[in-house]
């Protein structure tokens, strides 16, 4: 029989995603997470060193434990960024910080451990539907990559979360623009995943392609540029690559709703929805959502929320290390 895990403090949590890794510390059961700081994993060697940095820089001392979120599929030892260059062996890496416990989970998976906590002050609902005690939950967020997980929730009414790469599922197109700009993003990427369109570099993987399509010149802009000259309306090409990029995270949100069965509901994380403000709530996502033939009635009745809580993740990390 697997006995309870010995609650370890202080803690370090984090939530590494393939631009910024954030950490937070936690000094004692029940205590608030104190010290969020967050890092661009550019700026380091490797994993162990942005650790050893925060530490150093709040004059922590060796956690008890450390539990972090990381942004790829954690199936073994070996762990290996989708995004970013880093790689480590976790008992290495464990041996290296000397601690006891070292939990490393897959980022998403940490987000939606945090999910079943937070309450309606932490999320803004786009469209309508009510959420179903017990049902399955899905969660998916657009930044360096598209992160996707889901919860489910066992007899005992405890959720566990589901870690997947439904990021890298196939993009699929419900209109006739869409399928000519995933004819484009096929023939420069042989796949079309969502995470091709529906992230940060996704943002501009749109804009070039509408460029191609339209004859039009293409600038060399960064994903905050494209969202930028979408809210000015400076530039035609860019208001149109945000419509794209909410309609396809509606689509690929209305699909994880429908495999799921996520009467629970859906939520939208990762760092790029939140900079598009009121533009998301009048955007095609919840259309799309919806818009799925004879399953529209069902999915109209799932509410979809976009995350406003700070840090969630880094709550889900500090879970994780006592389930
Ligand atoms: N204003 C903006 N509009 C659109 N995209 C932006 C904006 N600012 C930053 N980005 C893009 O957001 C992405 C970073 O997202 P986020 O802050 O969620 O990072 P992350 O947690 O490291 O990502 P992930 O967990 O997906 O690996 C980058 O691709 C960046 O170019």
């Amino acid at each position: 029989m697997l006995g309870a895990l010995e609650p370890l403090f202080p803690r370090l949590v984090g939530d590494v995603g393939g631009t910024n890794a954030r950490w937070a510390w936690q000094a004692a059961p029940g205590a608030a997470l104190t010290h969020v700081a967050t890092y661009p994993c550019a700026d380091y060697a490797s994993m162990a060193a942005v650790i050893q940095h925060y530490l150093a820089e709040h004059q922590h001392p060796t956690p008890a434990a450390v539990s972090f979120g990381i942004a790829t599929a954690v199936t073994g030892d070996e762990v290996r960024m989708t995004n970013h260059h880093w790689a480590f062996s976790t008992t290495a890496l464990q041996a290296e910080l000397g601690v006891k416990r070292l939990v490393v989970l897959n980022d998403f998976a940490a987000l939606a451990a945090s999910l079943d906590v937070l309450g309606p002050q932490d999320r803004r609902a786009v469209g309508g539907g009510q959420p179903v005690l017990g049902q399955p939950i899905g969660v998916l967020g657009p930044g360096t990559g598209l992160g996707v997980a889901g919860l489910v929730c066992g007899r005992d009414g405890h959720y566990v979360p589901v870690a997947g790469e439904g990021g890298h599922v196939t993009l699929a197109a419900t209109d006739d623009r869409e399928a000519a700009v995933l004819a484009v993003l096929r023939q420069r990427f042989g796949h079309a995943s969502a995470e091709r369109a529906v992230c940060g570099q996704g943002l501009v993987n749109l804009y070039e392609a509408l460029c191609q399509l339209d004859g039009a010149p293409t600038l060399r802009l960064s994903p905050a540029d494209v969202t930028e000259a979408a809210q000015l309306r400076s530039n035609p090409t860019c208001v149109e690559a945000v419509h794209l990029f909410c309609s396809f995270l509606g689509n690929v949100a209305g699909n994880l709703a429908l495999t799921l069965g996520a009467r629970g509901g859906i939520y939208v994380g990762g760092g790029i929805v939140p900079r598009l403000g009121d533009a998301f709530e009048a955007s095609a996502f919840r259309e799309r959502f919806e818009q799925k033939g004879r399953f529209t009635d069902y999915l109209r009745q799932i509410p979809t929320w976009v995350i406003t809580a700070n840090n969630p993740a880094l709550i889900g990390a500090g879970h994780s290390l006592d389930d």
